[in-house]
């Protein structure tokens, strides 16, 4: 078996569970992210209010595999249930709205899983990779400073397609697929008040006007936060409708619909962040696990591919790596 990394392009969940499942294999890997830090939209911002979850909220684990994985990572403290009392907006009416999904989180922060599944595997994080080029045999990767790392016996591109397809040069048909995946975006803020608010609600789908979604930070496990943060997210229309607006614009909009929604009073906050997820969602799931040129070498997985969501991210990633797998075998 070669002894010459397979690159993996993004350190969020699916290229996590792609590196896991291709080190279970004895295969050695190299993680490469432009942020500081590992889990991409799965990440917690560190703020003066604590760590919040300003990407995704919660997750589900509908597929049995990745209810395998959920279960190992609670059993490794990672992640707990979360067990939220949910409202919803129907017919401009707040009521309670129960169901019997189960929801997870990680902890103390959606951050300790993908932490916990990077562990010691080799990563270069505050690398953003902008080219890809195949030598005669091998991969080179170059990033924005102009620097090579290499060689490489195969590449999994794990970012959102948008930003895939200009990697995906060296394979035109894959390219050609994540150019014509739609990426949405979504404006994400938390506020965070001295004192607590007095209501009932852990979490709302609002799914109206600016408000997509908000959820109570403290009624997570492991949170440890003196503030009650909130955190919302806006709807991909809004979003996209606001996209360029200043941090401060949005907060107040957003501050502005969760008041009136609310069936408490609402005091001024304490805190408050914004932050832009310009690529937060696929604008329609697929159907493809995973997109290969298998005998080149180069793969592309992320929630895209799949569900756009955690689970189907983790699912994209590991499908990536079982065809690697099985075409070495081969
Ligand atoms: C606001 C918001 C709310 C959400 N809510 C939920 C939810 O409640 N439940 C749910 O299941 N899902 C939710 N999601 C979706 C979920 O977060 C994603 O489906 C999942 O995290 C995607 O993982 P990924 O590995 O495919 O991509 P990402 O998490 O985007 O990871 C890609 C990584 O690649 C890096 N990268 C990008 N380009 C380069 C480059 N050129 N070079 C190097 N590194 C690069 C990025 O820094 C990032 O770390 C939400 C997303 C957002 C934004
Ligand atoms: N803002 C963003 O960028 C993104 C948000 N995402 C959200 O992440 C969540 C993940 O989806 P799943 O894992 O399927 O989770 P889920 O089963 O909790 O929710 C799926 C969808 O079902 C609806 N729903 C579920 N429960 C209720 C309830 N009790 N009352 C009313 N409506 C309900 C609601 O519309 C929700 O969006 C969804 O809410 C997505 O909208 C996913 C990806 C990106």
């Amino acid at each position: 078996m070669s002894s010459v990394s397979i690159a993996i392009i993004g350190a969020g969940i699916s290229g996590l569970s792609a590196a896991q499942a291709l080190q279970e294999a004895g295969l050695p890997v190299h993680l490469f992210d432009k942020s500081r830090g590992s889990g991409g939209r799965m990440a917690s911002k560190r703020t003066e209010a604590g760590r919040l979850d300003l990407g995704a909220a919660y997750f589900t684990a509908r597929d049995r595999r990745f209810a395998a994985a959920v279960r190992d990572w609670q059993a490794r403290g990672w992640a707990s249930e979360w067990r939220p009392s949910l409202y919803e907006l129907r017919q401009g009416q707040l009521g309670p709205s129960q169901d019997e999904q189960e929801r997870y989180v990680g902890t103390p922060s959606m951050s300790a899983i993908t932490r916990g599944l990077l562990g010691e595997t080799p990563v270069t994080f505050g690398c953003r990779i902008t080219e890809i080029f195949r030598g005669t045999r091998h991969w080179t990767l170059q990033d924005a400073d102009g620097q090579s790392y290499g060689p490489f016996s195969q590449v999994v591109v794990a970012i959102p397609a948008t930003q895939a397809c200009n990697l995906l040069t060296a394979a035109p048909v894959l390219a050609g697929k994540a150019a014509n995946v739609a990426m949405e975006p979504t404006w994400s803020v938390a506020l965070g008040f001295s004192t607590p608010l007095e209501t009932g609600m852990d979490g709302c789908f609002v799914r109206n006007g600016a408000l997509d979604w908000f959820s109570r930070d403290r009624s997570k496990p492991g949170r440890d936060n003196p503030l009650d943060t909130w955190v919302m997210h806006a709807t991909s229309q809004w979003s996209r409708e606001h996209l360029d607006a200043s941090k401060e614009t949005v907060i107040e909009h957003l501050h502005g619909a969760f008041a009136e929604l609310l069936d408490c009073p609402l005091p001024e906050p304490a805190f408050s962040i914004a932050h832009r997820w310009l690529y937060a969602r696929p604008a329609q799931p697929h159907q493809w696990g995973s997109l290969a040129d298998v005998d080149m070498g180069i793969h592309a997985c992320g929630d895209w591919c799949l569900s756009g969501r955690v689970e189907g991210a983790w699912l994209s990633g590991r499908e990536a790596a079982r065809r690697i797998i099985e075409h070495l075998d081969k």
